[in-house]
């Protein structure tokens, strides 16, 4: 029973590292954009292209209607993004898709598995790097095989932490979103980073590399495989007001220690987000 799950675990990676190489493929030819929410919400043939691979992939190793979905363009051409006991793959299929059109290095292949609500795994792909990031849980946290482990700073001045901007560019929150970063860095802290994507930041911090990472209107496929991984490599989840993290809520902070994750939640401007799990809004 423990390894009830352990096939699934190692067919994700296996998808995973299909989807990163056709990802790899398009990125060398040329590359249609177009817009979702907004003019800076880009999407590519490449995801849409993509999450089909992973999803029929999986369907065909598990059964049609065995196992539930959540993929960021299924969600996007209205599939509904709930999270029930059935047994659930969330998924990135392209995470870091502005970096990918431009051909900055961090795109990530997100996917994770719930059963009862519970993230059972999570695999993170960084395709460009060939990093290949998985955590079962209880079992640990991996990059190619090896383990890892967060930093062990404690001193918030001896830290660098990860913040990123998102999408969405409406003034309040762009203002506050800055007025957050220039706290922090005034503390001060050694720096401010951000890859371009929210699944591997996740892995930045369980490597160690930086302390935490925070941010708010990411969504459910952006962290769900990051939550897993971040976990088994000691490290800590919460959400941005030091309540308990919520996969739903749109925010969330990962960090090395909770130390480190108090100071950095006393500096951040909270804005609302509407939930990856509302009832859709019919026009
Ligand atoms: O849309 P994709 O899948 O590329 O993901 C998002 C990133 O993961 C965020 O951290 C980032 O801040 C952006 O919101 C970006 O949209
Ligand atoms: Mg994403």
């Amino acid at each position: 029973v423990d390894d009830m799950w352990q096939k699934a675990y190692d067919f994700a990676v296996e998808v995973a590292r299909k989807a990163g190489e056709e990802i790899r493929k398009a990125g060398e030819s040329e590359i249609k954009v177009m817009t979702k929410s907004s003019s800076v919400d880009l999407v590519t043939k490449t995801d849409e292209r993509v999450e089909k691979i992973i999803i029929g992939s999986l369907k065909e190793e598990f059964g049609e209607d065995a196992h539930c979905f959540i993929g960021e363009e299924s969600v996007e051409n209205g599939e509904p993004c709930i999270l029930s006991d059935k047994p659930t793959w969330i998924i990135d299929p392209v995470d870091g898709t502005t970096n990918f059109v431009h051909g900055f290095p961090f795109v990530a292949v997100s996917i994770a598995f719930a059963v009862n609500k519970e993230l059972e795994f999570g695999v993170v792909y960084s395709c460009l790097e060939d990093k290949m990031y998985k955590a079962r849980r209880g079992k640990g946290a991996f990059c190619n095989d090896e383990k890892i482990q967060v930093s062990d700073v404690k001193d918030i001045h001896k830290s660098i932490i990860i913040s990123e901007h998102g999408t969405d560019r409406s003034p309040e929150k762009v203002t506050k979103i800055f007025s957050t970063m220039q706290k922090i860095l005034c503390i001060p802290v050694h720096g401010l980073r951000g890859s371009g994507t929210a699944a591997t930041n996740m892995c930045l911090v369980a490597t160690g590399a930086v302390e935490a990472f925070f941010e708010i209107g990411i969504h459910c496929w952006d962290i769900a495989a990051g939550a897993v991984i971040i976990q088994e490599a000691g490290g800590i989840l919460l959400d941005v007001d030091g309540g308990p993290f919520d996969l739903m809520s749109r925010r969330m902070i990962v960090a090395n220690d909770k130390i480190i994750a108090r100071r950095i939640i006393q500096e951040i401007e909270i804005f609302p987000s509407l939930r990856d799990d509302a009832p859709i809004q019919k026009h």
